[in-house]
């Protein structure tokens, strides 16, 4: 048959299946509406895997495959649907527009911000940009940053979570599902490494670098070019600034910032060490209760998906339906389980949008553990 006339089959075959699709989520809405009055809930995997089991019988092996990625994109846009009316009064909403009601037009000039670190530390210096009057305090972990923002003792904590050469920051990711906060804000900062060790010193003096992990691994190409020296990692670049400083040995240098030669009378003996000129960390603002400053366009979250086929698929699915493009997809082990992962979405999406507060509505409704980390302004 000639490809117009097959053409003219498919068209028909789509009209009626539009019309179907368009019959079968009216009956979703009225079911939505049942489990509304009920208390039902709006998933209901049994129903779906019978579903899925009689269409695979009913389209043959061939078929089988495509049939249930089909139908598990309709129970999608079939459950998104039904969240317009069902939630309309979810905790989640209700915090979202409350945040959004409360949440003061500016982002605050002064604060007490909780770094890690000492004086000097990245963190600072991304702090002070955040803040134009920022009172700092310096804790010695990310998990007491953390800490200090649930419990009140700080009103933000700044962390990295991203470098543009290095990747991500691991262990900040993993102390993320252990507390309770939110992003107000994130900034990237530009980093350019140097290498800082007492006045007098020469680089072939040295046979030994201390720095914390990732400006070690920032700076890697230029640590492999040296013969003979030990590397060391410690806690924060401005903490092996401070230890150089201290020490009495002439073969001691750290990798570190020009504010921390500075600050801590160190000589710099190599510039700008970083693999890159464009090397950059993205730092968050942590807080202990939602605010949504308005512009707010980067939007963060912290999914389990099922151990099951396609589930990562389906969820990046229900992010492309509304046109969200996702700028970062980190994957972390949950220690203890069975390679089970936690993913951290981040993309860019607006809380102004119905559509999306439906969406993490929704989301915040499934089985698997789902937290929402923040609508926000990146610099
Ligand atoms: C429509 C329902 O809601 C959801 C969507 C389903 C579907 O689109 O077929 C099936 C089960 C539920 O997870 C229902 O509960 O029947």
């Amino acid at each position: 048959m000639p490809l117009k006339h097959l053409r003219e089959d498919i068209d028909k075959i789509d009209t009626k299946i539009a019309d179907l699709f368009a019959k079968r989520m009216g009956i979703a809405a009225q079911i939505a509406g049942e489990k509304k009055d009920t208390g039902t809930p709006l998933w209901n995997i049994r129903r779906e895997k019978e579903i899925l089991s009689r269409i695979s019988d009913q389209v043959g092996d061939a078929l089988g495959g495509y049939a249930r990625i089909l139908y598990n994109t309709m129970f999608d846009v079939s459950r998104s649907y039904q969240t317009r009316f069902l939630y309309t009064d979810s905790p989640l909403k209700n915090e979202i527009d409350k945040a959004i009601s409360q949440t003061p037009a500016l982002f605050p000039k002064k604060a007490v911000v909780a770094c890690q670190g000492i004086e000097g530390s990245y963190s600072q210096l991304a702090a002070e940009k955040l803040f134009e009057f920022p009172s700092i305090m310096y804790f010695n972990n990310w998990d007491s940053v953390f800490n200090a923002v649930d419990k009140g003792l700080c009103q933000y904590g700044v962390l990295p979570i991203e470098n543009s050469s290095y990747g991500s920051v691991g262990p900040v990711y993993d102390l993320m599902k252990n507390h309770h906060f939110y992003i107000a804000k994130a900034f990237k900062l530009r980093i350019a490494h140097k290498l800082l060790a007492k006045p007098g010193i020469k680089l072939e003096d040295i046979t030994e670098i201390i720095s914390h992990d990732q400006a070690l691994g920032q700076c890697s190409p230029f640590i492999e070019g040296l013969k003979d020296v030990k590397i060391t990692s410690c806690d924060n670049t401005a903490m092996a600034a401070e230890l150089v400083a201290n020490s009495q040995r002439k073969d001691l240098a750290a990798i570190s910032s020009k504010e921390c030669a500075e600050l801590y009378g160190l000589e710099v003996l190599s510039e700008d060490i970083q693999i890159s000129d464009n090397n950059y960390t993205r730092f968050i603002c942590i807080s202990k209760n939602l605010e949504i400053y308005p512009g707010a366009n980067k939007l963060s979250l912290m999914i389990s998906v099922p151990h099951r086929p396609s589930s990562l698929y389906n969820m990046i699915a229900k992010f492309a339906s509304l046109g969200l493009n996702l700028t970062k997809l980190e994957s972390r082990p949950i220690p203890g389980s069975d390679f089970e992962f936690m993913f951290y979405f981040d993309m860019e999406a607006s809380l102004q949008s119905p559509e999306v507060i439906s969406l993490l509505c929704e989301l915040s409704a499934q089985p698997e553990l789902f937290v929402f980390l923040g609508n926000y302004t990146e610099n």
